[in-house]
């Protein structure tokens, strides 16, 4: 059974490298890169390289799906998009030598109610062909959190498998929905339980209490610090290695690819789970995502200590 992810506002990503970013000045870029992206299509790129055949749906602008295409067709992924008028949105990532990434990411096409329902309609007629859906990203203008709701509510009824990465409006509304997994990192946990979170026991009091819910994974993502996953077996915490950062974007999109990964294989939580960061730790070393080397994520894996922490 399949894999398919939804990305409802992708965009092509426009990285500039730089020494250093000078805020309201003239900066030299050392390189630029434009690439088709967005939070679901970065997680179908990363399981194709892991040897699933994803599906991947949203919207995307009729205008400029050319790269989308050809990033599809390279990595061997379905194309269930629904095309909208107009351009898919760019967002821009500067990236300093420090490894600090600036993003400034654009709205997004405009959402009509009959675009939704189209894409609705879509949805449903691959409904029979994937168990698991990874909804990953913000809410494109046009597209009201209540919708993103009653999509997850309806797919959980129907026995699938929903891993939700979002943050804000639509991360709160989403929870509702009772997805079976969901990746905030600390700053979107903490939006969620409305206080600030320091590490240690007030992140596992915050991440027990969104269990609480009703969501069986809460998978808390903490950049250098590595990741703690609260599933229905207990609590896992996984540290990571110190590695040159090229750019974070996409870290968070590696690290759910490899937890949808190893829920469709059947992993237990430490395989999977190093796995999951393995990936995420490549993410950082690169502009983009995806495996550039296999021996380099052997050697991740290896350097990840994992622990249970509570059974
Ligand atoms: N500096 C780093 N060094 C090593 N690993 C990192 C670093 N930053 C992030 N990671 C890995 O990537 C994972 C996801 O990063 P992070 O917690 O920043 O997620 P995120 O905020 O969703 O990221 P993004 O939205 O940029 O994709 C971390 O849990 C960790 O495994
Ligand atoms: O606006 P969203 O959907 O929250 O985030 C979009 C985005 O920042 O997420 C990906 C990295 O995770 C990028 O490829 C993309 O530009």
């Amino acid at each position: 059974m399949s894999i398919l992810t939804l990305t409802l506002n992708p965009a092509l990503d426009l990285t500039v490298t730089l020494d250093q970013l000078t805020a309201g000045s003239v900066n030299l870029a050392k390189a630029g890169y434009l690439g088709a992206a967005g939070k679901g299509i970065n997680v179908a790129r990363v399981l194709s390289d892991l040897g699933h055949t994803p599906t991947v749906s949203g919207f995307l602008g009729l205008d400029n799906d050319a790269a989308f295409r050809a990033l599809f067709n390279q990595y061997g992924i379905d194309d269930a998009f629904v095309r909208l008028a107009g351009d898919t949105r760019v967002n821009v990532k500067v990236s300093e030598a420090s490894g600090r990434v600036t993003d400034i990411n654009l709205p997004g096409l405009q959402v009509s109610d009959t675009e939704w329902n189209r894409l609705l309609a879509r949805l449903e007629s691959l409904a029979g062909s994937f168990e698991t859906l990874v909804v990953a990203g913000s809410l494109p203008p046009g597209v009201r959190p209540q919708q993103l709701e009653g999509m997850i509510e309806m797919w959980r009824g129907r026995g699938k498998q929903v891993l939700l990465d979002a943050s804000g409006g639509a991360l709160r509304a989403g929870i509702k929905g009772l997805p079976s997994l969901i990746k905030p990192n600390i700053d979107e946990l903490a939006d969620l339980v409305g206080r600030p979170i320091s590490e240690g026991m007030d992140l596992v009091t915050c991440a027990r209490e969104i269990q609480k819910q009703g969501i069986d994974h809460v998978v808390v993502s903490a950049g250098e610090d590595g990741v703690h996953w609260f599933g229905p077996n207990g609590y896992w915490r996984a540290r990571v290695p110190q590695v040159k950062v090229i750019s974070t974007v996409g870290a968070g999109d590696s690290l759910v690819a490899g937890l949808c990964a190893g829920f469709v294989e059947g992993l237990s939580e430490e395989k999977a789970l190093r796995r999951a960061c393995a990936l995420s730790v490549m993410a950082v070393t690169q502009v983009g995502v995806g495996i550039r080397n296999q021996k380099e994520l052997n050697g991740y894996e290896q350097a990840i200590v994992v622990e249970q922490v509570e059974a």
